[in-house]
């Protein structure tokens, strides 16, 4: 199978990469200069050439609270660019799998969300995230939409990353301790792009296509992630570093982020039969990784 995703350096890209170097499955590239999803001509031109068998969108303008101050950017990438991928998958008549997120949500619901829920972002990262698979379903209605949130891995920049940085120099940290997700290893999302491209390749059956969640199972806060890394951080022999758990009020920043970012991945496990593993021993299989190369 023949694989081309969008992005270079990104988490799900470089998971990507090393899942196929594993395997037999051929990864492909399609990114920055080439190819900017900003620039819809470098698109469409970018992908034919490679022949896939499947393209994975998974590049996107992740900057959260930057968002906030380049809308305009965050919109041409994330939706209009998004579009226009999806749409040269379907001229070229393969299946699209695009990553979206869990900032669609608008954080109020009591329990996990699932696909049937209203979304509402409240962000311009989510707002732009949304309307890319509004784009990517009109463009190419052989889609799957995965909603993916709080990824990590040893690649690219993620909260786990920001936590051990940190860690070098500080003893305490504040991490918001009111808002819950499902922490997933870009890794883990890898090995279900695959499994999910090797199935939708040359079946159409409908309940196959559409719009489904993919995230670590369990929940945690920010500061129950934080908690988990610093403790994984000292049983591996390395500084101590104590969390105090504050309120989001404590942490100002330019983008607010859903309360409660929890997702229901029944949906999946019903038409895949995939459902990623639980987020702990996942972090811990990223953080021996990163310890090991001394980071
Ligand atoms: N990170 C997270 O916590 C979450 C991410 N998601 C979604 O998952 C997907 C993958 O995220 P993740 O791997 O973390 O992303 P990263 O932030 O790690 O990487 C972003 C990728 O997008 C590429 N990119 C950004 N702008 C452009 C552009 N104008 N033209 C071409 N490529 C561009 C980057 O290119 P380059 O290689 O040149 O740097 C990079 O490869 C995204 O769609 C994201 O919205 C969903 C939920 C949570
Ligand atoms: C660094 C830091 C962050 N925080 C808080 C801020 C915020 O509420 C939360 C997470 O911060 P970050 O900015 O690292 O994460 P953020 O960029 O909001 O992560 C999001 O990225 C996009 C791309 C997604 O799609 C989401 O699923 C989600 O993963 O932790 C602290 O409380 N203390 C700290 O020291």
């Amino acid at each position: 199978m023949r694989i081309a995703v969008t992005g270079k350096q990104g988490q799900v890209v470089q998971s990507l990469l090393r899942r196929g170097a594993e395997t037999s499955v051929e990864v492909s590239v399609v990114g920055r200069p080439e190819m900017d999803l900003a620039d819809p001509a470098s698109i469409a031109a970018a992908f034919s050439a490679l022949r896939p068998d499947v393209i994975v969108s998974a590049a996107a303008y992740t900057a959260v609270d930057k968002a906030e101050s380049e809308a305009d950017l965050a919109f041409a990438v994330n939706a209009a660019g998004a579009g226009a991928v999806a749409e040269a998958a379907a001229r070229i008549g393969v299946p699209v799998i695009h990553i979206s997120t869990d900032y669609v949500f608008s954080g109020d619901k009591a329990s996990a969300y699932s696909e049937e829920d209203a979304t509402a972002p409240i962000s311009v990262y989510g707002r732009s995230k949304l309307a890319g698979e509004k784009a990517v379903a009109a463009a190419n209605p052989n889609h799957v939409i995965l909603r993916t949130a709080w990824v990590y891995s040893p690649f690219g920049a993620n909260f786990l990353k920001t936590m051990l940085r940190l860690s070098e120099t500080r003893d305490h940290l504040g991490v918001v301790a009111d808002q819950t997700g499902c922490p997933t290893s870009a890794l883990d999302i890898a090995d279900a792009i695959l499994a999910i491209a090797a199935r939708i390749v040359g079946d159409p059956t409908p309940s196959l296509r559409g719009t489904f969640h993919l995230t670590g199972s369990g929940e945690a806060s920010w500061a129950d992630f934080a908690e988990e890394i610093f403790a994984e951080l000292r049983r591996s022999g390395g500084r101590t570093v104590d969390v105090k758990r504050i309120p989001t009020a404590d942490y100002p920043t330019p983008a607010k982020r859903p309360a409660n970012s929890r997702l229901n991945g029944d949906k999946l496990a019903r038409a895949y039969g995939i459902r990623l593993p639980e987020w702990k021993p996942s972090m811990k299989i990223v953080m021996r990784d990163l310890l090991n190369k001394g980071l």
